[in-house]
């Protein structure tokens, strides 16, 4: 099979595309053109919301040796790993990334080391959508756990998982066909874990959407899967820093939207990241309910809030694209679901043990004027069952966004004093009921009026918390 390439400043180039083994391997493009600044909308409720290089190509064989450790700043090149290899999903037309590691270090002060890494990783964003990071040991102990986990919870029976599910909030089972993307189902099953409120916590009461308690089909999944989400908490908060100073920007003027500035939720009461995290299960490509599409696990889609931190097993199934002055999507105005998911252009990220990768969402687009963009990716399905873990560290539910000045932020297009900023909890909603139009959880919200609450202004206030039970 053949597939186009097109690199920075030469022309088009065909190359092999599978196996994986033998592919090209593309690493690095320039830098795009920054485009011009959105303008944020709140979308209306809706069910079928449908808002949303260098220059070388490098060949390498398939089991590289790594290279020498690197200075804390250089990240360093993990060899793939060779045994049961990953290999691309089959039908897929894709070039394959060799990614570079990075080592983020467990204090981010701002020596001058730091703000070279900063540097190194928005230029890695700039030209890949995507880096890799090192697991700490402890996380590799907690991602080898949470598979432990999550292979239990998946195998239990179809009954018990569906009993897995909270009608306030979006968190526990999503079935095989259950989620939409673009208007089509995929065959992921997930159990997402969200902020686990008690049923008589005040934003519970009052009856704040997506706020609801997390229906934990047993203890030790809650206790490994909760772990190894505050650990991501802090992975998460230091990358925040990390990218604060490679952007030039003030301490804390992205760590703000989040609630807290160190990422490990010591803000006052109600204040700290809408953070959550999701275990995944794919089936084997010939083992479907056939509910979705031949090959596709996830369509192609941009996740919504700042940093999504993920790990995958060794099988294979991710793809992205990376940023193009040329492909324009916001997808707090409108869906950016489907997003050229049939089209030339998709780089397929092979699974690195003992790594995590790390991709943009909408947020981070939006702060910084498309300077950083969200990283479209959709997942295939391979020949063999698949297993992933994603933590999405995001703004608090109740920040209104406005994008941030200073540094190497480009400055606003007009007059940004017109820009109403974006509700991170109602672009939340809006994706949460785009995903699950049938969900028991999206019924009831409707059904009761919960989403004009995320007009009131305990809810677009960091922090605040309902005095007294709201009425609908
Ligand atoms: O399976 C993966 O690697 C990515 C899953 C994903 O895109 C998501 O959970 O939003
Ligand atoms: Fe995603």
């Amino acid at each position: 099979m053949k597939i186009s390439v097109r690199t920075t400043g030469l022309p088009l180039r065909q190359v092999a595309a599978l196996p994986a083994s033998r592919a090209v391997r593309l690493m690095g493009t320039a830098a795009h053109i920054v485009s011009p600044p959105p303008s944020p909308m709140a979308m209306p409720p809706r069910f079928n919301v449908q808002a949303a290089q260098d220059t070388r190509l490098r060949v390498q064989p398939p089991c590289s040796p790594p290279r020498q450790p690197a200075a804390n700043t250089q990240p360093t090149t993990t060899p793939i790993p060779c045994q049961g290899g990953p290999t691309m999903p089959p039908g897929h037309r894709a070039t394959t990334a060799t990614l570079p590691t990075f080592h983020i270090p467990s204090v981010i002060t701002p020596s001058p080391s730091n703000i070279l890494l900063g540097q190194s990783i928005i230029s890695a964003f700039r030209r890949d959508g995507i880096i890799q990071i090192a697991q700490s040991p402890l996380q590799k102990q907690l991602w080898s756990d949470t598979m432990a986990a999550s292979k239990r919870f998946f195998a239990m029976s179809p009954e018990q998982k569906a009993n897995c599910v909270d009608d306030q909030s979006y968190a526990g089972y999503i079935a095989s066909g259950e989620e939409v993307t673009d208007g089509i189902a995929d065959y992921s099953e997930i159990f997402t874990i969200t902020k686990d409120f008690a049923a008589d916590d005040a934003r519970v009461k009052a009856r704040w959407p997506c706020h609801g308690p997390v229906p934990w089909p047993e203890e030790g999944m809650k206790r490994v899967m909760t772990r190894y989400q505050e650990e991501l908490g802090r992975e998460g908060g230091r990358l925040v820093r990390l990218v604060e100073m490679g952007l030039g920007i003030e301490e804390g003027e992205l760590g703000r939207w989040i609630g807290d500035r160190d990422g490990d939720n010591k803000g006052k009461e109600g204040s700290g990241g809408w953070h959550h995290a999701r275990v995944l299960r794919f089936p084997p490509r010939n083992k479907t309910n056939g509910k979705g599409k031949e090959g596709r696990g996830i369509g192609s889609h941009t996740d919504y809030g700042l940093l999504v931190i993920s790990a995958q097993d060794d099988v294979g199934g991710l793809f992205i694209r990376r940023p193009s002055g040329a492909e324009k999507f916001a997808n707090w105005e409108k869906s950016a679901a489907g997003l050229r998911e049939e089209e030339e252009g998709w780089v397929f990220v092979p699974p690195v043990r003992g790594t995590h990768t790390v991709i943009l969402g909408d947020m981070m687009q939006y702060l910084t004027r498309n300077y950083l963009t969200a990283t479209p990716h959709k997942v295939g399905l391979n020949t063999r069952e698949r297993f992933a873990f994603a933590y999405f560290h995001e703004p608090s539910f109740q920040a209104v966004l406005k994008p941030l000045e200073g540094g190497i932020i480009p400055k606003p297009e007009g007059n940004s004093k017109q820009d109403k900023g974006v509700h991170y909890g109602t672009h939340f909603t809006n994706m949460f009921i785009r995903n699950y139009p049938d969900r028991i959880t999206t019924k009831r919200l409707l059904a009761e009026g919960r989403y004009s609450l995320l007009e009131r202004p305990e809810l677009r206030t960091v922090g605040a918390v309902p005095a007294v039970e709201t009425s609908v």
